[in-house]
């Protein structure tokens, strides 16, 4: 066995995973976007996504138009089906075939869509940045990955910000329904100037600092507000960052930039409108609903507000009547930030790589209901990740039937300090291991900790730091069940869980620890583990009967507590040995229990 760095007393608590995924997880594109930039270790972080484990050509749904360039790239993988205004029945119908669904702001995609689907759906990408459009804990309980194509869109919606900025202020749209209603009304649209005036760019994200930027190239003193975002990326392009108070009230233009979030929606309110400047007037590229629709069309009557300038709208398309769409001081576009030619290229590939990638069981930059590891941190965990699925697995096959999994511990024994280890997708790993063998549930690094919670399963997490070289990221992963019964009691510790410890030896996962026995095995086939009186010849008996019957023995480990007294012996097998070889194992004097394990 490999040497170990000897374990101070220093042990600590991480945290317990029994919170819900869905809770802990970004539920808006600017969450996703803070935990990217928390990560220092990569410029492009990403996430572990779903093996889809598909044996055929995928199917991919693309609901919405989509540019050819990621058509091609969906093609050359995939089946793809272009079904353009699905109703939200005939979604539910289709999704059930469907591998992956591709959606812009047009699709909702509710938790009937990913009940409807039967657990086939594995991604839905969307082909843009916001995800109000999916419901984001349904998708999380259902174990499917949502990503998005964050990027690509950013200036195209930048500058329809900055069109409808301009358009609004010189009464472009009015006038020239003016001009071709017969009529030259040149005194009736005087508009008012940029040069000078404040602007308050309420979200400083990717497209609130584009606008942000063009703005100050028109010459307007720019104000922002953006409870997340770093002062030194405003400071950077002359930006000072406000309070929202102070956005409101001192700015001659508002240019809306933030996600629809719970804390965003109807944001602007008959209490905020009272609050602005006389006059103020207001760009809106982000989501009808962080504007009170009814409460603009009041204060655009009260003259609060000059004059608004939408794109997006709470109901989409917005009825006919609306009385907001009507109005004489709001120009209008239908939803149109991102569509641009480029913008759309860019944002079909953007997605159809993602999409492609995630079906493929690859890294995806783009997830948004799945923590982001970054790339060479993956990489490095790789052999531990597999360790930590097989302990879940063979863990969870000791426990006899009728005792319920709902207490595990892991411990990670590792020189790096706790920082240094992101212990997420480890914790994803031995719950898939857990659970899988013993439901029908598929689990990924979306769904686990959410289907762990579900199940009544509490996860703790514990570190031990070892002395010694921090080089590898762990010296051995520890699972331990509280509370059951075990099928192989010498698997239990003096404290009476069960206990299997492991390590990677040579890039491979290896059980290195049943209860209080040492072992060596590593983890591959299927393991017969026996406790036996340690005495010579066992080894040879127990072969003879796997031999027998062509069983191949891949390896054998032998652990004692003390010599001649119990001994363990692990065995790996190639193949099942059928039921009459294991009764004979079984039946061999000295052996006291066994049991079978697959992994
Ligand atoms: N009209 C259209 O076609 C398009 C609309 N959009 C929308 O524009 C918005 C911004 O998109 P991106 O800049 O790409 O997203 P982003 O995630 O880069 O930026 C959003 C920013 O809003 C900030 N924010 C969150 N809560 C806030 C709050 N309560 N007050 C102020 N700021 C808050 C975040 O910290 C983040 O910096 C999204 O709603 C997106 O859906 C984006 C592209 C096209
Ligand atoms: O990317 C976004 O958030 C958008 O609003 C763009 O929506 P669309 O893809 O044009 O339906």
């Amino acid at each position: 066995m490999a040497a170990s760095a000897s374990p101070t007393l220093r042990t600590h608590s991480l945290h317990n995973s029994s919170l819900s995924l869905s809770s802990k997880l970004p539920l808006s594109s600017h969450f996703s976007v803070s935990l990217r930039q928390r990560s220092t270790r990569s410029a492009r972080p990403l996430v572990v996504v779903v093996s889809a484990g598909l044996d055929a050509k995928p199917t991919v749904l693309v609901s919405e138009k989509l540019g050819e360039a990621g058509l091609k790239l969906l093609n050359d993988f995939a089946n793809v089906d272009c079904s353009y205004n699905l109703s939200p029945e005939e979604l539910c119908t289709k999704i059930s075939l469907c591998d992956a669904l591709i959606v812009r702001s047009g699709t909702k995609v509710t938790r009937e869509v990913f009940e409807s689907s039967g657990g086939r759906l594995k991604v839905v990408g969307r082909a843009g940045v916001g995800i109000d459009n999916v419901d984001l804990a349904a998708a999380t309980e259902h174990g499917c990955l949502v990503v998005n194509a964050p990027t690509a869109n950013t200036v195209a919606a930048a500058e329809h910000g900055i069109a409808l900025l301009a358009a609004m202020s010189r009464n472009v749209a009015q006038a020239d329904a003016s001009v071709k209603a017969g009529k030259w009304q040149r005194s009736k649209y005087v508009g008012v100037s940029l040069v000078g005036k404040t602007l308050a760019v309420m979200g400083f994200g990717k497209v609130g600092s584009e606008v942000a930027r063009r703005a100050k190239g028109l010459g307007m003193h720019v104000i922002a507000h953006d409870p997340y975002a770093p002062a030194d990326r405003a400071r950077a392009i002359g930006v000072e960052l406000v309070s929202f108070d102070e956005a409101i009230a001192t700015a001659d233009f508002i240019s809306l930039h933030m996600p629809l979030t719970p804390a965003t929606s109807k944001i602007l309110n008959d209490e905020t409108f009272a609050k602005m400047k006389k006059g103020v007037m207001i760009v809106n590229v982000a989501r009808g609903g962080v504007i009170d629709e009814e409460a603009l069309v009041r204060a655009l009557d009260s003259g609060i507000v000059a004059q608004a300038a939408l794109d997006v709208f709470t109901e989409e398309p917005p009825p006919k009547d609306s009385k907001l769409i009507l109005h004489e001081k709001v120009t209008t576009t239908p939803h149109l930030g991102a569509s641009t030619v480029e913008a759309q290229e860019g944002v079909a590939i953007e997605i159809a790589e993602a999409v492609v990638g995630a079906l493929k069981g690859e890294l995806a930059a783009t997830a948004v209901n799945a923590p982001m590891v970054p790339a060479e941190v993956l990489t490095e965990l790789k052999p531990y990740v597999d360790l930590a699925e097989k302990l879940g697995r063979l863990a969870v096959q000791l426990v006899a039937g009728g005792s319920g999994v709902k207490s595990v511990k892991v411990t990670y024994a590792s020189a790096r300090a706790p920082d240094d280890l992101d212990t997420r997708v480890l914790r994803a790993m031995i719950t898939k291991g857990l659970i899988e063998p013993i439901s029908s549930v598929f689990v990924n690094l979306v769904n686990a900790d959410f289907t762990a919670k579900q199940r009544g399963i509490r996860i703790t997490e514990e570190r031990i730091i070892l002395d010694g070289s921090p080089e590898s990221p762990l010296e051995s992963i520890q699972v331990q069940i509280a509370d059951v019964e075990s099928k192989f009691a010498s698997s239990l510790s003096e404290s009476g869980e069960i206990k299997l410890e492991g390590r990677v030896k040579d890039g491979l996962p290896h059980l290195t620890k049943v209860g209080s026995f040492d072992v060596d095995v590593s983890l591959e086939g299927s393991i017969i583990l026996c406790r036996q009186v340690d005495q010579p010849g066992m080894i040879g008996k127990v072969a003879s009967v796997l031999g027998e019957e062509n069983v191949n023995v891949s390896f054998m480990s032998v652990g004692r507590i003390a010599p001649r007294k119990h001994a363990i012996m692990a065995i790996g097998v190639d193949e099942q040995p059928s039921k009459e070889s294991l009764k004979k194992i079984g039946d061999i004097p000295a052996i006291e229990e066994f049991v079978y394990l697959k992994l």
